[in-house]
């Protein structure tokens, strides 16, 4: 029999990836997402599964809202991925980011404690949540020491994740993953904001590139891999806590100069300015996907030179057919800046 999940935060990169590849085991899918004015669907349209998902508007601050999409949906597995995932803006925003990040996983396991503890709960927590000062390689067993708002939202989220396990023997698990990437990212992270802008000045639409810190190093893979550890982690009998990584690490310097020689494009074009830099930033993040190897299978495969090639020749080749007018790029289209050039 097919199993119905649901799966919150279905607009972001990950809620579109794990829909497709759920439906492609024949789930039944229910997405949440928040009633916005415009929702951002461009991503599942992208993947061509807009039609095939079941949408139910559901805002992680109202704890109703939660208790009516679990009820509508009455789901075997929910995969909480809805988040103010931004660490940047997490800075500008605490409050907003606590309610969302934070107490929004609370509320979605008390209405599954209090209303069906068969469902299996995934919890997307985030390798940020180990700050700078703890072990330069991270596992299950690593020290948390959180140093942004959005990072301590999550250990938070991650820690009543690991009491409801214990308390009340919800089937909760948490994925720990390490930065991952796609064409699908938003263009506030900087690796789509890199691929996208160096894609815009090869073919002329652009001057330059602005960016903060590059000097920071992160542990990135690539997100359909993640997705399909996810769905493992909540196969297993027991719930548990898994890291997944690549177990590399790269320079944002590093992704430039990568992006900029696929394109074809000067170095000298990309520009730091101060705007971009956080109050504090985590200088070097990389993560041991052990555990998820030995008792999962899990293992990443596509490389950082790799990762960076699909990432630039997918933006390029947006920018292409929307030159020929073939093309409407959705997600640019939100964006302050790549919106002068559309309506200009
Ligand atoms: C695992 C974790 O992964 C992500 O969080 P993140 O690592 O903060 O990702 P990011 O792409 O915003 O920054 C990476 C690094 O790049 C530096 N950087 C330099 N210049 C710019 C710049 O211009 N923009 C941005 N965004 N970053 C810049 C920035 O200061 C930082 O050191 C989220 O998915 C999060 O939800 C999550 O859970």
């Amino acid at each position: 029999m097919s199993k119905t999940v649901l799966i919150t935060g279905i607009t972001g990169q990950d809620g579109a990836y794990l829909a497709r590849f759920l439906l492609r085991k024949n789930y039944k899918v229910f997405g949440s997402y928040r009633r916005l004015s415009t929702p951002n669907f461009w991503r599942l349209h992208y993947l061509g599964i807009f039609d095939k998902i079941k949408f139910l508007s559901c805002d992680v601050t109202d704890s109703r809202s939660i208790s009516e999409c679990i009820q509508e949906s009455n789901p075997d597995e929910i995969f909480h991925l809805a988040a103010q995932s931004f660490v940047g803006a997490s800075f500008h925003q605490p409050l907003y980011t606590t309610d969302i990040t934070g107490l929004g996983t609370v509320r979605m396991l008390d209405e599954i404690k209090r209303s069906n503890k068969k469902i299996k709960f995934y919890q997307a927590s985030s390798s940020e949540m180990y700050g700078s000062e703890s072990s330069k390689i991270k596992n299950e067993l690593t020290e948390f020491h959180p140093s942004s708002p959005y990072a301590i939202a999550k250990l938070y989220a991650h820690w009543t994740v690991n009491l409801y396990r214990k308390a009340y023997g919800v089937h909760a698990t948490s994925g720990i993953l390490f930065n991952h990437e796609s064409s699908l990212r938003g263009l506030e992270f900087v690796t789509r904001k890199i691929s996208n802008g160096i894609a815009k000045i090869s073919l002329g639409l652009s001057k330059e590139l602005t960016l903060g810190n590059v000097s920071a190093q992160r542990d990135w893979g690539y997100a359909p891999e993640y997705i399909e550890g996810m769905w493992m982690m909540l196969q297993q009998k027991n719930p548990d806590d898994y890291v997944l990584a690549t177990n590399e690490v790269h320079s944002v310097k590093e992704f430039v100069q990568e992006a900029c020689k696929i394109a074809g494009v000067p170095c000298k074009k990309i520009q730091i300015s101060e705007t971009n830099l956080r109050p504090f930033d985590l200088q070097y993040l990389c993560g041991d996907y052990s555990k998820a190897k030995k008792k999962l299978g899990w293992k990443p495969k596509t490389k950082f030179k790799k990762l960076v090639k699909l990432m630039v020749e997918e933006d390029i080749s947006r920018w292409e057919r929307w030159l020929k007018k073939e093309y409407f790029p959705w997600d640019a289209a939100t964006s302050g800046e790549d919106s002068k050039i559309i309506n200009s």
